[in-house]
């Protein structure tokens, strides 16, 4: 059943037009991502869907509600907008402080999940004095811990090196698959679209348009040993051959 639809949504910028009547259907607990060239519009288009961006036309409907992602959804930008006079932990926990969890909680929580990430010596320290990879996974622990039905992830692990990723893919995959997070994802990394995601869209060059639709055929529960498997190839090489046709124009 549908959960999270885009209805015909198109943006233009200064009269240049961007997104070109997007429509997709996601259920719920679906893990959906967008692909595209480079500037196609894919961080707009999630931005519309987060309801920072005002679309020109078309529809965001939650539960066929117009305007009900907004509270629906925790949504990592591609900026990581850390706040610079909070530590790592104090960054995290934030989403957790608006909801009025009690500090003790929140400090417990914070922890583990940065534990989990290997941050956990990291705790105290303020954003400058994070790698961008540290600043990344702190980002995306934040927008985890605003525990909401919907997760919007611009690029989230895009400054990750392999290994790192790796890691961060297999805590991702066990943590949605335990749950029924529905989560959208743009991401530039083909190996990561097929590995985690149900459904990866394939966006144009402006003015985009999604021009292919890919059901990934892993398995569930998915595991990261996969992404050496052949069906893992042959869903990456139909998502090429479907970029391949940007090349040089
Ligand atoms: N606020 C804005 N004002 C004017 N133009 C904008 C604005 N935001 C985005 N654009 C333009 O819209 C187009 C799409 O940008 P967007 O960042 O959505 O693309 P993208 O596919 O996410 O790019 P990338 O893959 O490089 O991250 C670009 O041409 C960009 O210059």
């Amino acid at each position: 059943m549908t959960y999270l639809q885009l209805e015909g949504i198109t943006k233009t910028f200064g009269g240049k037009k961007v997104l070109e009547g997007i429509s997709a259907t996601i259920r719920k607990g679906e893990f959906c991502t967008f692909i595209g060239p480079s500037g196609c519009g894919k961080s707009t288009l999630l931005n519309i869907i987060a309801g920072i961006e005002k679309a020109n036309g078309g529809k965001v409907l939650l539960d066929g509600k117009p305007d009900g992602v907004q509270d629906a959804a925790g949504f990592m930008p591609q900026q990581d907008l850390l706040l610079p006079w909070r530590t790592a932990l104090q960054n995290i926990v934030l989403p957790l402080e608006i909801k009025g969890v009690r500090k003790r909680e929140r400090v417990l929580r914070g922890m583990e999940v940065l534990r989990q990430f290997g941050l956990e010596d990291y705790a105290g320290h303020y954003p400058a004095s994070l790698s961008g990879g540290m600043r990344q996974r702190i980002s995306f622990l934040r927008t985890y811990l605003c525990e909401k039905p919907v997760m919007l992830l611009d690029e989230p692990f895009g400054k990750l090196d392999a290994f790192t990723k790796m890691d961060v893919h297999r805590w991702l995959l066990e943590s949605w698959e335990k749950g029924n997070q529905t989560i959208l994802m743009v991401t530039h990394d083909l190996d990561e679209a097929v590995l985690l995601s149900d459904r990866v869209f394939v966006m144009s060059q402006q003015p985009s348009a999604i021009i292919h639709e890919l059901k990934v055929h892993l398995p569930r529960p998915r595991k990261w040993e996969m992404l050496s498997s052949d069906a893992l190839k042959k869903d990456k090489d139909e998502l090429l051959r479907e970029l391949a046709s940007f090349l040089g124009k």
